[in-house]
């Protein structure tokens, strides 16, 4: 589902990683590891077409996305690709519901009451997103990717903001979702998120 092949990335003159290669495939869970600053974000972003890379090249659903024009990329994040990042990227002013509501075409009441239901905030649909926590609003995020339904899912820290319950349950509904055989890449300082991955991507080269 995803093939990074030797990609290559700088800032300036410092060079955060090259000839980076890994795969992910479909219905498997990735950690991507390493120090703070060593460029998980980045990857997750270039994964994303959210940043290019400065060379090599990466597949994404059968799409090589470091070549597609800018069309194709906005149509690649809206069928097939999922972001949980640390901004959430949730609307603040609207509500709960409306949050889940732009990530599906049809609307579909009873798939979102269930998200919701799913990450632990069953009847909150009219809680308006400003109103809640750091770590609601990152469930919110959660419940709008189950509704999406992507084929991949690009995951930065996502348990940083929760306690130890709602991180498991964030790792055990991803598990789900890569069962149901989405890819999913998850950006991680954490030992246990790693350790519920079935691969591990390091950044740091240990
Ligand atoms: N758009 C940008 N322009 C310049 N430098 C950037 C840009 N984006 C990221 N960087 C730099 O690239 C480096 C890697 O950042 P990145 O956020 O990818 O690391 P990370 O491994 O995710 O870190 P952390 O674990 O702390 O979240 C940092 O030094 C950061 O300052």
């Amino acid at each position: 589902m995803i093939s990074a092949n030797r990609i290559t990335k700088s800032f300036g003159d410092r060079v955060l990683w090259s000839d980076l290669s890994f795969t992910v495939e479909a219905g498997e869970m990735v950690a991507l590891v390493g120090p703070s600053g060593s460029g998980k974000s980045t990857v997750l972003n270039c994964l994303g077409t959210l940043e290019p890379v400065d060379s090599g090249a990466i597949v994404v659903a059968g799409r090589e996305i470091t070549r597609v024009r800018a069309g194709a990329r906005r149509r690649l994040r809206r069928d097939t690709l999922g972001y949980l990042f640390q901004n959430y990227a949730l609307i603040e002013n609207a509500t709960v519901d409306f949050n889940l509501d732009v990530a599906v075409t049809t609307r579909d009441r009873r798939s979102s009451a269930e998200a919701l239901q799913r990450v632990g905030l069953g009847g909150r649909g009219r809680d308006r997103v400003y109103r809640l926590s750091g770590g609601e609003q990152q469930r919110v995020a959660l419940a709008r990717l189950i509704v999406k339904k992507p084929k991949v899912v690009l995951a930065d820290e996502p348990t940083g903001a929760l306690d130890s319950d709602n991180a498991t349950m964030v790792i055990d509904v991803l598990r789900q979702m890569a069962r149901q055989g989405c890819a999913v890449v998850i950006a991680t300082h954490s030992k246990h998120v790693e350790g519920g991955c079935d691969a591990t991507v390091d950044l740091g080269g240990r």
